[in-house]
């Protein structure tokens, strides 16, 4: 297929171009490099562009005569989207609407939308299954929210075919380790606690140790980056109008704050100061996913299982490219 990846010069987006390539499919990335970087995007096209700049959409797709579009380019911190919510509104649900409605323009009517867990707020159990009630308690988690709904709308009304991704927490890096997670500033654990080892950092700060979890950390389901591009392909050949998907991407494990750094000075060999620091806002205690639906429907299992293995290449990634991309 001829596929748009939005996003597809950040960190999952590059890792599933990528993918894509490999398997055969002509590729044509749109990201506006706000996040992204030029050195993540193979040796297919980058359009350099908006969201909100609904006319170049609509061009792209039409001059790459594009088939199907996986749509990752958002904000994605849920802290951030605490402090400054209208920049995630803005973006997230303007921005998307904009990229539905060139979809339309252009005839283009498949997309593989990126979701996450955090719509599902603090979920009453845990793992938690695709029937569990959607109540976000964060504004990143109500953006999500708001495109999975208009993407059924636009199914109904429109005849669009979409697959609504809700990853858990993405980890890990390719295992060449030629690309991997560069967000700056970084927020994200692993690289983080990472960073630490690398002696960039000092200590890795634990937003809150008071959580009703065993060690009272936050636990979350780190699920490695090809795992995710892996199911990104097998939803976007599988999605038709009658048959939109939406599935839970995760390993099913939990792991605590506390488990990460301690799996990450066992990868390291590194000793990894920690000190217990104040909750972040809008952090649920416990995100696990039962993905059974994803492995039934998509054929698809991950193939990092343990999050030691998952650290092992994304240490790969920032011992040779401890500055990211900018080297
Ligand atoms: N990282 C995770 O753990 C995680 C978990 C669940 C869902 N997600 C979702 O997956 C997607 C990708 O996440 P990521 O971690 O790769 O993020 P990222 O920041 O690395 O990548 C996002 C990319 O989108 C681009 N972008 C942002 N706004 C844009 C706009 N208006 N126009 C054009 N390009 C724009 C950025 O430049 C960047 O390259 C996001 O939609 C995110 O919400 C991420
Ligand atoms: O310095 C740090 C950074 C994070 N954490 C904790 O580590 C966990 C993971 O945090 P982080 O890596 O920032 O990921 P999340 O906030 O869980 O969010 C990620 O995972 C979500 C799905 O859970 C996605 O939707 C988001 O886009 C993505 O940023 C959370 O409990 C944080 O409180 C710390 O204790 N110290």
């Amino acid at each position: 297929m001829r596929v748009l990846v939005t996003g597809g010069a950040g960190y999952i987006g590059s890792h599933t171009a990528r993918k894509l390539a490999a398997e055969g499919h002509d590729v044509v990335v749109y990201d506006n490099l706000s996040a992204g970087h030029r050195g993540a995007v193979g040796k297919f096209p980058l359009v350099v562009g908006d969201l909100h700049d609904g006319e170049k959409l609509t061009a792209t797709l039409k001059e790459y005569n594009i088939e199907s579009v996986i749509h990752f380019a958002a904000f994605a911190l849920v802290g951030e989207s605490v402090t400054n919510p209208a920049k995630y509104y803005q973006n997230n649900v303007i921005g998307t609407l904009s990229l539905l409605d060139a979809m339309r323009a252009a005839d283009v009517s498949r997309i593989v939308f990126s979701s996450t867990c955090a719509t599902y707020g603090i979920p009453a159990s845990s793992p938690i299954d695709e029937s569990f009630p959607q109540a976000p308690v964060n504004p990143y988690g109500f953006t999500k929210l708001a495109i999975e709904r208009a993407l059924e709308d636009y199914a109904h009304a429109y005849g669009m075919a979409f697959a609504a991704l809700r990853y858990f927490n993405a980890a890990g890096a390719s295992p060449d380790g030629d690309i991997g997670e560069d967000h700056s500033p970084e927020s994200h654990l692993i690289p983080l606690v990472l960073q630490v080892a690398l002696g960039q950092r000092e200590s890795i700060s634990v937003f809150g140790d008071d959580y009703p979890t065993d060690d009272g950390t936050c636990i979350r389901d780190y699920i490695h980056v090809d795992d995710l591009a892996d199911a990104h392909l097998a939803a976007m050949q599988q999605i038709t109008a009658d048959n939109c998907l939406k599935l839970n991407l995760g390993t099913g494990r939990g792991v605590s704050v506390q488990e990460i750094i301690q799996a990450c000075r066992e990868v390291t060999g590194m000793d990894i100061p920690a000190e217990i620091g104040p909750r972040r806002e809008g952090d649920p205690p416990a995100l696990v996913a039962n993905a059974d639906k994803a492995h039934r429907i998509l054929n698809w299992q991950p193939k990092y299982m343990d999050v030691r293995e998952t650290i092992e290449t994304a240490w790969r990634w920032h011992q040779s490219h401890p500055h990211g991309f900018a080297q």
